[in-house]
């Protein structure tokens, strides 16, 4: 039985053999030749001259083997209270005929279609049979707005956009053609075609571009799958950075597929035949990698629930699901349990289920707080098991290895780096910083198979975003230790990117919407502690002169505005209108010590500070209005 430091030493100093030995995993069409070369600016390219098509490995292949019986999907819907199963034989048949639909439409190898659709099961229909087509899908996550979808379009430019007619937020619906009517009048870029899951909660109205989904498979004949390189694009998914623009992660295929094969083995300890739920949405990386691609390429039953952890119908559910659909591995992100314990504080709903089934949950998309950890730790008999991953990295790079060699948790680590990982924290000066001694966390090159292969259309943003600050490393923009043993501890982001439920999203783009309001003369948004969300945006606004005053309407203003243009998923609830806020002479804003005295943690005056009499203004303007724990701190 191989040891954890014995895989983990190999994959750093010899990684084409042991990416070589994983790729073996997979079906080929041709198997590569080359594992690992580098591009002109010195990135990992993976298996560039293999071929394959991630449809085929997932779905034909399995029926191929035999599976084709096992059920693929269970949906489970408690919003609208359905349930459908889905073999994989029938999963294979329902793909194979959207594609022969997308293909109708124009759609060939290297277009891109942008899905904006909830958790139904034609979601993963879509993304496969774009994936089967060898065209390149952007999904984008339906809480946000307009305008988000708008810039995404613009950047991805696709031919079509694959939609549901509506979504469902427990009880309230939420049309989504007006969403997507909009954001096509907004950019520049116009769709071929829209094509509209018609969901019987909300009829979208159809336009002359716009087809019923039903309507075109009675139409179309189904299409085969078309072999792509290894280096091809599989997706494109948008992520917050520190501007307003969000970045395309491009995601390739074949290193992509192989390292997810060997994460479900390796890190989640599945075998083909469990079940795998993964608590998250089809718009996150946690979806597409784990509800949609993973588990079906390891011959998995992976759960599409459509429902939230509290209120569809109590915070009894994820306990329900576990239990009725027998699943082995459950994923979710903290914020979740945080919501169910404060329902269900003693976890009294899950003495009303058997989850015998369960081996192990896994949590990641934030910092899992010690006090969730404790509080799951002491309710479940199975491991708790934090790991840290980025939509960038498209899977884990710090996990306690389950199907590997299971290592003792500490509260607050999400354990050690996974082989391929090669972590090291690098201090100011860019030198390795010892045990306990805080840091950037880095990734020395080469970065392993499923990793973000580039930004869309900006391959110059990719290299200053990640690859600049430290040559031959990858910048996660987290700060973090090693401890003495070797665990690893992700303190938070180094950037403006702050994490509200498990989502991740950038203060310089809402400051961006808080600035372009006609009275906002200067403004700042920080990410404060919450203790349900994690973290959550609070702005701070200086009026221009000849404000009438109106705090109230202001505020109720730019909320309305950051809904609007970002969406309800920003909860962007609170704006305080100041006089001044701190600054260094040089004009810099001080936001973290913004973000220290709304924690309530001790702050000094830095020498560098242009008006020492505005941090004070800015704490009782903060007090006054209760922000965070802003009456706990403390000027030392
Ligand atoms: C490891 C790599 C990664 O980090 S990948 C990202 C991992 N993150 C996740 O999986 C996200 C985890 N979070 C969640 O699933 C949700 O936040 C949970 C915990 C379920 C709570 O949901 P909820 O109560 O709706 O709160 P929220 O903060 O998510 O929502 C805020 C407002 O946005 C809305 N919203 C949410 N989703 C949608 C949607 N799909 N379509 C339309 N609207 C949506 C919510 O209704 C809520 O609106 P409102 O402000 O109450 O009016």
């Amino acid at each position: 039985m191989t040891t954890y430091n014995a895989e983990y030493q190999r994959s750093i100093d010899q990684p084409e053999g042991f990416w070589s030995d994983q790729a073996k995993r997979i079906p080929w069409f041709t198997s590569p030749r080359t594992i690992l070369e580098y591009d002109e600016q010195g990135h990992a390219r993976w298996y560039v001259d293999g071929e394959m098509n991630l449809c085929h490995a997932a779905l034909d292949h399995h029926v191929a083997q035999g599976r084709g019986d096992q059920p693929a999907v269970y949906w489970d819907s408690p919003v609208t209270g359905a349930k459908r199963t889905l073999t994989y034989r029938e999963m294979r048949d329902e793909v194979a005929l959207f594609a022969g639909a997308l293909k109708d439409l124009g759609v060939e190898k290297g277009d891109r279609v942008v899905i904006y659709m909830p958790m139904v099961p034609e979601a993963l229909v879509a993304m496969y049979a774009c994936a089967r087509l060898g065209a390149v899908h952007s999904v984008v996550f339906g809480g946000f707005a307009p305008h988000e979808l708008a810039v995404r379009i613009d950047d991805a430019r696709p031919k079509v956009v694959v939609a549901a007619s509506c979504g469902i937020e427990i009880e309230r619906v939420i049309p989504y053609q007006p969403n997507i009517q909009a954001a096509i009048e907004q950019s520049e870029h116009k769709p071929d075609a829209c094509v509209y899951l018609q969901r019987e909660q909300q009829r979208a109205a159809l336009g002359p571009c716009d087809h019923d989904w039903a309507e075109l498979l009675k139409r179309a004949t189904p299409a085969d799958c078309v072999p792509v390189k290894g280096s091809d694009p599989l997706y494109v998914l948008y992520t917050s950075g520190t501007t307003g623009k969000p970045k395309g992660v491009v995601r390739d295929t074949a290193g992509y597929a192989v390292a997810l094969h060997y994460s479900m083995e390796t890190i989640y300890d599945v075998a083909p035949g469990d079940v795998f739920f993964s608590a998250s949405d089809v718009g996150w990386v946690v979806g597409h990698s784990y509800i949609v691609y993973a588990p079906l390429l390891r011959g998995c039953t992976t759960v599409v629930y459509e429902g939230k952890p509290v209120r569809t119908p109590d915070a009894g559910a994820f306990w329900r699901v576990i239990s009725q659909y027998r699943v082995k591995s459950f994923f979710t992100a903290p914020t979740a349990f945080r919501a169910i314990k404060k329902e269900d504080p003693d976890g009294t709903l899950l003495q009303q289920y058997d989850i015998s089934c369960l081996k192990a949950l896994y949590l990641a998309g934030e910092r899992l707080d010690p006090p969730t950890f404790h509080w799951l730790d002491d309710l479940l008999e199975v491991p708790v098991i934090d790991h840290w991953w980025q939509t960038e990295t498209g899977w884990p790079i710090a996990a306690n290895l389950q199907g590997l060699e299971p290592l003792p948790t500490k509260a607050g680590s999400a354990t050690v780096p996974v082989p391929g990982f090669n972590v090291q924290i690098l201090n100011r000066e860019g030198e390795q910083a010892g045990a306990m001694e805080q840091g950037s966390v880095v990734i020395k090159q080469p970065m392993p198979p499923g990793c973000l292969v580039g930004i869309w259309g900006d391959p110059q943003r990719f290299h200053s975003a990640y690859m600049a600050a430290y040559p031959g490393y990858y910048l996660t923009g987290d700060g973090g230790y090693f401890d003495e043993d070797g665990y690893l501890f992700i303190m938070g982001r180094t950037d403006d990117v702050i994490n509200v439920a498990g989502h991740r999203l950038s203060t310089g783009e809402m400051e961006e919407v808080v600035g372009a309001h006609k009275a906002v003369a200067e403004c700042a948004v920080i990410g404060i502690h919450d203790a349900l969300k994690g973290q959550i945006p609070v702005g701070l606004v200086i009026p221009k002169d000849g404000f009438d005053g109106d705090e109230v309407a202001l505020e109720s203003e730019l909320i309305a505005l950051v809904r609007d243009r970002i969406g309800p998923v920003a909860c962007f609830k609170q704006v305080l209108v100041v006089n001044r806020l701190p600054k260094t002479r040089s004009g810099k804003i001080l936001r973290k010590l913004l973000r220290n005295i709304a924690d309530g943690k001790e702050y000094g005056v830095p020498s560098t500070i242009d008006d020492p009499a505005s941090l004070q203004d800015v704490h009782e303007a903060m007090k006054a209005r209760d922000v965070g724990a802003a009456h706990e701190a403390r000027q030392v």
